[in-house]
């Protein structure tokens, strides 16, 4: 997968360069270009915003510079072998972002972040592009970021950790569903490592036993307790085998 982010702060993405998706470019599976928008501005301040038509607050990121930017990463990426590019773009009024949408986007060749800053870019600019090319506007949560550039290493984080060979043999992505039901939608449950015993505070005896079949039925029971609890909105999304009474611990 290659990666293209336009920015003007292009250090904000230096996070890429290292743990898993770090390892992933290491390993090849993961081809990450950072541009600083700036590089496509030719007067003395280097101007990537104006006013908004209609006034009110802030300043709107203006058409040309993303305009130069995006025709030239474009050209690069199609030069350098990639091909079917997607825009995302983050923005607080997107799609949420979710597990299915990193999956659907892990599964694409090349993505093109257009992180903004200010109130947002000009509207022409997705409208532009969105003849060309699938443009996912995205939500990273229902709260109000200073620009996209925290979403950027979000969303990579997200869909880098699901490609082939970056998450090494654990693949602990692929945990996300066991028979019986399946685990999708459900919230993780507790986890525990050694010691067994710290400040008296003992392991659920039951992830000591070696009984692989209990093991899995009680994470599946506190995976739906921790779900019911927290996130009653997700059980409605389960498969209902993951309710399944009859094969629960007697
Ligand atoms: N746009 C906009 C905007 C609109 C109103 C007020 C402040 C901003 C700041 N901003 C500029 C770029 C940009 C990108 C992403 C987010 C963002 C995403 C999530 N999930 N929250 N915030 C915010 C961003």
């Amino acid at each position: 997968m290659r990666l293209d982010v336009v920015t003007i702060f292009p250090e904000y993405l230096e996070p890429l360069d290292v743990s898993l998706v770090g390892k992933a470019r290491a390993r090849g599976r993961l081809d990450v270009h950072v541009h600083d928008l700036r590089a496509w501005t030719y007067d003395r301040h280097h101007t990537v915003d104006d006013t908004p038509y209609g006034g009110g607050p802030g300043m709107v990121m203006m058409t040309e510079p993303w305009g130069e930017a995006l025709d030239t990463v474009l050209a690069d990426g199609y030069e350098a072998g990639s091909h079917e590019p997607a825009l995302i773009v983050p923005t607080p009024s997107g799609r949420p972002f979710t597990q299915e949408m990193a999956v659907e986007l892990s599964e694409r060749p090349w993505l093109v972040f257009t992180p903004a800053r200010y109130e947002g870019i000009d509207r022409r600019v997705f409208d532009e592009y969105a003849t060309r090319m699938p443009v996912y506007e995205v939500s990273i949560g229902d709260y109000v970021l200073a620009g996209g550039e925290a979403a950027v290493l979000v969303i990579t984080e997200a869909v880098a950790r699901l490609l082939p060979g970056v998450l090494g043999n654990a693949e602990s992505h692929r945990d996300d569903s066991f028979a019986p039901g399946t685990m999708a939608n459900l919230l993780e449950g507790p986890v525990y490592t050694k010691p067994p015993r710290w400040r008296g505070r003992e392991i659920p005896e039951v992830l000591l036993s070696g009984h692989h079949g209990k093991i899995a039925r009680w994470r599946r029971d506190e995976a739906l307790k921790r779900t019911t609890a927290v996130r009653p909105d997700l059980i409605e999304r389960c498969d209902p085998k993951a309710f399944d009474k009859k094969d629960r611990e007697t």
